[in-house]
């Protein structure tokens, strides 16, 4: 319905869901003035908060206000880019089982693998946020992230009754399982800040921040679950599925996988990776900036203007929901040219992205905390991968890109995977 009306109405058009109005907008101008806005006015949506509530409650990934500029002064600077310098030994470690998983596989196999990729990069993924933020290992963390997922699924149809009416603690089956994940959820997180110890982390932060704060032990709660579940959905699944695109897209490109791997040769020599060879590796940025143009995990910019505001000149009156379809913008031929559906990295080489044109993180003072870890932890993997592995996109593969909260495959990434045997 919203892609027939984008092509017949172009790109600022609106629509309302009962009471509830949409601009939807891919307007440069528009989408420039989100990007320069800092104003408190404009927050995150609060279309679906009742569906939503279980997996993020008041925590900084849906909050707004002054609210919202308290979690993001306490969490933002835990990931400034010295503090992720300092992570990347961690995020190395986190590799190591799987990749000697893949090895010993393709040795058992005869030399050869076809394997679906997407459980062993999620735990990767966690066990690198388990590690750098919270200190505890992944086995301690991998049932949080298992029931988070669960969450993820549960909550990502609209429950239609609870935004209309509000009767959001009306006991359908589907709101009942919500409700019993997100008590197990809460259980287990303040589990591990019992048990946390002295280190400094993001945890310790967040904790450090609330005995700071007057507010009685059930707020305080409140907003270490809120916070703690929004950075373990909010740094696992986007990451660990743009690996996940990000290998199918090497499979089926095997010169930019040549490409990559020479880089990474060339960089490390035959050294673990450290900060400074990540900041060398041209060629896999481009191709992981490439990969996040083609899949943006978050398929939506979403705001709301929560008092009357001018954006590019739009007068967009208190409460309207502002939509910035990001896939929309990342696939315009008059951004991008016309190969724009194609898989070329190259377009990222000696151009910075345009702000207006490229959102994989999003947009202005909501932007993504997490990106320069993000882009550490996946050019992490990728490196120690493909320097050990050839590719290929298995011919069980099945293209199936699906919106659940976040743009992923439902059906997996298959790869077949052998061992490079000798480097140059
Ligand atoms: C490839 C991986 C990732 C992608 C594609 C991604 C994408 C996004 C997007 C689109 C947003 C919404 C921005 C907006 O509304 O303008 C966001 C917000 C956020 N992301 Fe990420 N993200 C990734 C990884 C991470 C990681 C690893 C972390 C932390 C460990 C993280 C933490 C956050 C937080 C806390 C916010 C909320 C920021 C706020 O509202 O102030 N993200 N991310």
């Amino acid at each position: 319905m919203v892609v027939y009306k984008y092509r017949e109405k172009g790109p600022i058009f609106t629509y309302s869901m009962g009471n509830v109005v949409f601009l939807h907008v891919s307007r440069p101008d528009v989408v420039r003035d989100i990007n320069l806005c800092v104003s408190l006015d404009l927050g995150k949506s609060s279309y679906l908060k009742a569906t939503h509530e279980p997996l993020f409650g008041g925590g900084i990934l849906k909050s707004n206000g002054e609210a919202w500029l308290h979690q993001r002064k306490i969490i933002a600077p835990e990931f400034f880019l010295d503090k992720v310098k300092g992570m990347v030994d961690l995020m190395v470690d986190s590799a190591q089982p799987l990749l000697k998983l893949w090895e010993e596989r393709v040795d058992r196999n005869g030399g050869i693998i076809d394997i679906k990729i997407d459980d062993d990069i999620r735990a990767y993924s966690a066990d690198v946020i388990s590690r750098t933020c919270f200190g505890s290992s992944y086995i301690k963390g991998k049932e949080i992230f298992m029931k988070i997922r669960e969450l993820q699924q549960a909550v990502s149809k609209p429950n239609v009754l609870a935004e209309m009416t509000g009767l959001r603690f009306f006991p359908s089956a589907r709101n009942k399982q919500a409700w019993e994940l997100q008590k197990e959820v809460r259980k287990l997180i303040l589990e591990i800040v019992n048990e946390s110890g002295e280190d400094r982390n993001l945890l310790s932060a967040i904790l450090h921040s609330t005995s700071c704060s007057r507010v009685g032990i059930a707020e305080a709660e409140n907003f270490i679950v809120d916070n703690c579940k929004s950075i373990y959905f909010a740094g696992y699944e986007s990451t660990a599925v743009t690996a996940a695109w990000c290998l199918m897209l090497l499979g089926l490109h095997p010169e930019w996988q040549d490409r990559v791997r020479a880089e990474v040769h060339e960089v490390c020599g035959g050294r673990p990776v450290d900060s400074q060879s990540l900041q060398k590796m041209k060629n896999l940025t481009m191709v992981i900036q490439e990969t996040l143009r083609l899949y943006p995990a978050g398929a939506f910019v979403s705001r709301q203007a929560l008092q009357d505001l001018k954006l590019g000149g739009v007068h967009i009156p208190k409460g309207v929901n502002i939509y910035i379809p990001v896939s929309t913008i990342h696939l315009d031929p008059k951004l991008w040219g016309a190969d724009v559906k194609e898989f070329n990295p190259e377009r990222f080489s000696d151009v910075r992205p345009q702000l207006n044109s490229y959102l994989p993180f999003g947009a202005g003072a909501r932007t993504c905390l997490g990106q320069g870890f993000a882009m550490a932890e996946l050019k992490i993997l990728i490196s120690l991968i493909i320097s050990k592995f050839i590719l290929k996109l298995s011919p069980h593969y099945e293209h199936s890109p699906t919106l659940k909260l976040i743009v992923e495959p439902e059906l997996g990434v298959d790869l077949t995977l052998t061992k490079v045997q000798c480097l140059y």
